[in-house]
């Protein structure tokens, strides 16, 4: 099996990747590495790789508008979701007192605002498409540093600076792994053994459309989910791109579309919303919080 995500080594993509794969005892997965988030979801939708793993949420910074979007556009469907510890550390070839410039993915950037606000007040900042794109760049020019993964640091012949150097010593990113329709049911097949019959131990994520200008339409919609006891997890709306004021919600919920009061709710959802999608039912990655902050 095979799984693309974001590269090139070293980044937290291929952690998750590597979490996954330990948690579901996946064996043998090959990682095809692409450069933006996009490119991910167009090679799993037209099956040149069989999955995909991707950022979807962080804790300091919130979602990836990027995935909701594609989530949103796309063919695919979710399998699969893994949270990943994120430790950032400043990264370079030369010392603190060489660097003129500072690289890294949008959301490292934004999970190190204050580091950088506090510290490199002055310093250029430059967005890259990966944090380990970051790294490998910065191993040219001494007067380059990389925000980046400890193992990025090997993996690029850098030095490591400073560490944990994120706006929150707590900070995770929640990944999602993708499939084709048609591949989804083998790819839970692989990862059955591990998998609890139907119940809470199953996230389902699903996108709703209201149509603008319903009142009392999303407590409907909440009110299916309530009445039978359905504990969500996530709701967060995001610009239908028709308009201002115009929204979809996407919504996780505890439970498998497998179970009876699920699939009656979803159901009950589907007569009162212009429009719904259900992305899948997965088994929920449980991972061992950090309290300190
Ligand atoms: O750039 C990476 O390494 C990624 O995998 C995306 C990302 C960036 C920052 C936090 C989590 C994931």
């Amino acid at each position: 099996m095979n799984i693309g995500a974001l590269g090139p080594a070293g980044s937290y993509s291929q952690k998750a990747v590597d979490e996954w794969s330990k948690s579901r005892h996946v064996t043998s997965l090959e990682i095809v590495y692409y450069q933006d988030i996009q490119d991910v979801f167009e090679s799993v939708q037209d099956r040149t790789v069989d999955a995909g793993i991707i950022p979807i949420e962080n804790s300091i910074e919130g979602s990836i508008g990027i995935t909701l979007d594609q989530l949103l556009e796309s063919s695919v469907v979710i399998v699969g979701e893994v949270v990943v510890p994120i430790q950032h550390c400043l990264l370079s070839k030369g010392t603190l007192d060489d660097i003129r410039i500072i690289l890294s993915h949008p959301q490292a950037l934004a999970q190190c605002r204050q580091f950088l606000k506090s510290n490199f007040p002055n310093t250029e900042i430059r967005t890259t498409g990966s944090t380990s794109h970051a790294a490998k760049l910065s191993n040219e020019f001494a007067e380059m540093a990389a925000i980046a993964s400890r193992e990025s640091a090997d993996k690029y012949g850098l030095e490591i600076l400073i560490t944990d150097i994120q706006d929150k010593k707590n900070n995770h990113t929640r990944f999602i792994v993708i499939s084709s329709p048609d591949l989804s049911e083998e790819i839970k097949n692989i990862t059955a053994d591990l998998i609890t019959p139907d119940g809470p131990d199953y996230r389902t994520s699903i996108i709703v459309y209201i149509e603008k200008d319903s009142p009392g339409a999303l407590y409907t919609i909440l009110g299916e989910f309530a009445s039978r006891d359905i504990n969500l997890t996530r709701i967060e709306s995001r610009p239908s791109k028709k308009g201002l004021g115009d929204y979809v919600f996407y919504i996780d919920l505890n439970g498998s579309i497998n179970e009876k009061d699920i699939k009656e709710a979803i159901d009950g959802v589907a007569m009162k919303v212009k429009n719904i999608k259900v992305l899948g039912s997965y088994p929920i990655h449980h991972y061992p919080e950090q309290t300190d902050n």
